[in-house]
């Protein structure tokens, strides 16, 4: 017997990869395996690019003078706490980089992913499934770059410093995390704990849009060869400001 019978590729891919998308909550759904490695090295290629622009990955300071140990590097708009601007004023004051067309392309394909799977085996209900029609005009117009390295974390948080209600897409690449996906009142229990793995997508938007949620922990290690990152974990997430 041949090698390729014996180990088909599918028994070599991480579990989940091939499991199709999953509902975790009306209106937020979780795509395992969704990038190529060829496309998570193309982004890891412009991730490169992205932090020698003009304002550099920058850990933000809250409010009360907490200072986050994931470090950023935003697109189109740039995010501080708790507000967007078009210029990195608690940075380096320089205008951030433009919003490339080509993840205005890839946030519809995700919403179309997410919100239309198709026959590959999902039960959406019915609110969820009521939201394909938003992939076509899915304009986000912000992209915050996360890098998560030497232990760096992210707090229960809603993701509301927008003034559009349209979904998050959130694409991760490098290192497994666990993503904590809770509900929209409390940051607290009921939550769902998903392992999100290089190339996976997530989105949330409808009713899961104001959820809160986290990262408790990055699984050191774990990012899989080809993806263009050996240590550490890139997430992005698209959002719509409503800004003008
Ligand atoms: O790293 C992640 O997957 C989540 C990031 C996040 O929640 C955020 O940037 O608001
Ligand atoms: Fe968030």
């Amino acid at each position: 017997m041949s090698d390729d019978a014996l180990f088909p590729l599918e028994l070599l891919q991480p579990e989940g990869h091939d499991a199709g998308p999953r509902l975790i909550a009306p209106g937020a759904i979780h795509v395992p395996g969704w990038l190529t490695l060829e496309q998570q090295r193309w982004i890891v290629a412009r991730f490169g690019e992205w932090t020698q622009g003009p304002v550099p990955l920058r850990a933000a300071t809250l409010p009360g003078g907490h200072q986050m140990s994931v470090r950023t590097v935003c697109l189109g708009w740039h995010w501080q706490p708790y507000r967007y601007t078009r210029e990195a004023t608690d940075v380096n004051g320089r205008p951030v980089l433009d919003f490339p067309d080509w993840m205005v392309r890839l946030g519809r394909k995700a919403l179309e992913a997410a919100y239309s799977p198709g026959d590959e085996g999902v039960e959406l209900d019915e609110v969820t499934s009521s939201l394909s029609g938003l992939a076509n005009q899915y304009t986000p117009d912000a992209a915050l770059v996360n890098f998560y390295n030497d232990g760096a974390a992210m707090g229960m948080h809603q993701d509301k410093d927008e003034r559009s209600s349209a979904p998050v897409v959130s694409l991760s690449i490098g290192e497994t995390c666990v993503f904590r996906f809770g509900n929209t009142k409390t940051r607290t229990k009921p939550y769902t704990d998903v392992e999100l793995r290089s190339g996976d997508l997530f989105v949330f938007g409808g009713p899961a849009r104001f959820s809160y949620h986290g990262i408790p922990k990055v699984l050191p290690g774990t990012a899989p060869d080809g993806c263009g990152l050996s240590e550490g974990r890139i997430n992005i997430t698209m959002r719509v400001t409503g800004l003008s």
